[in-house]
């Protein structure tokens, strides 16, 4: 299973991580993310992303120039961005992130597999203004402990489901601000925006749903529209246009 292959070199990453000291001056503050979702003038909000390559597909951006493609998503009118830090299999880092964060105003989401409290603190310094939490990677409780340190860290936190069993046992555990619902099974790598769909009734009042993966159409992007849906994460279909900003403009149906 991929996503515990994934996992087991995270805890290698973090007990290397854990024997480095950490500081920054550095404060993250909170709603800064979540704000720029609930004010974007497109529906759904645009979180775009920074992906060179992936496990499923490998390299997705030969010619992959972070932060000249986190200032043409800027350019483009993205809400906000998700930077990709893993290493080992999305080709990812927190560098990335730093140089993004001192180039472009836009908050930005951390996109990795956070599982320890130092991971975090490092997410702030490195420049972060949301993580992302994933609940198939680990029990609930565990995942409200994390919730709860990155908010107060300042940090706003993406919780991501792909089942209702999931949810379940994230709502009976905490009530999160921001739910996003991947619509790739994480260990067979099949995206279905029916993930979304299926999902959407069963979502508390009042959280803002983000729709991940596999967004590769004006028609997905309306589909998603017409059901409420509060934002969208789109990496792959943006990654491999050569125009992004006409990219962005054919997703949300503006022709050229
Ligand atoms: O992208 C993958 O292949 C992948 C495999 C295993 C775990 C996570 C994976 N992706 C992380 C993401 O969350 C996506 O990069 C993000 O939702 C954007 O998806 P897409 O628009 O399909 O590139």
């Amino acid at each position: 299973m991929l996503l515990t292959e994934i996992l087991n070199s995270k805890q290698l990453e973090v007990q290397k991580l854990k024997k480095t000291e950490i500081n920054s001056e550095r404060k993250a503050v909170s709603g800064t993310f979540i704000e720029a979702l609930q004010n974007h003038r497109e529906s759904p909000a645009l979180i775009a992303e920074v992906k060179k390559a992936s496990p499923s597909k490998g390299i997705i951006r030969h010619d992959f120039q972070p932060v000249k493609i986190a200032k043409e998503y800027e350019e483009a009118g993205a809400a906000c961005l998700s930077v990709l830090t893993d290493g080992p299999f999305f080709q990812g880092s927190l560098h990335y992130l730093e140089e993004i964060r001192k180039n472009t105003s836009l908050p930005l989401l951390r996109k990795d597999f956070i599982i320890d409290e130092r991971q975090i603190e490092e997410s702030v310094i490195y420049g972060a203004d949301a993580i992302l939490l994933i609940a198939a990677a680990m029990p609930a409780e565990r995942l409200r402990l994390l919730y709860e340190h990155a908010e107060s860290s300042g940090l706003d936190v993406l919780v991501e489901v792909h089942s209702l069993e999931e949810l379940k046992s994230v709502t009976a555990e905490f009530s999160p601000s921001l739910i996003g619902i991947n619509n790739r099974d994480l260990n067979t790598f099949h995206t279905d925006l029916a993930t979304t769909f299926s999902l959407l009734p069963h979502m508390p009042e009042g959280v803002l749903i983000v729709s991940e993966s596999g967004i590769v159409s004006s028609d997905d992007v309306s589909r998603l529209k017409a059901s409420g849906v509060g934002a969208m994460l789109v990496g792959e279909t943006l990654m491999r246009s050569e125009n992004i900003n006409s990219a962005v403009s054919s997703l949300y149906g503006y022709a050229d």
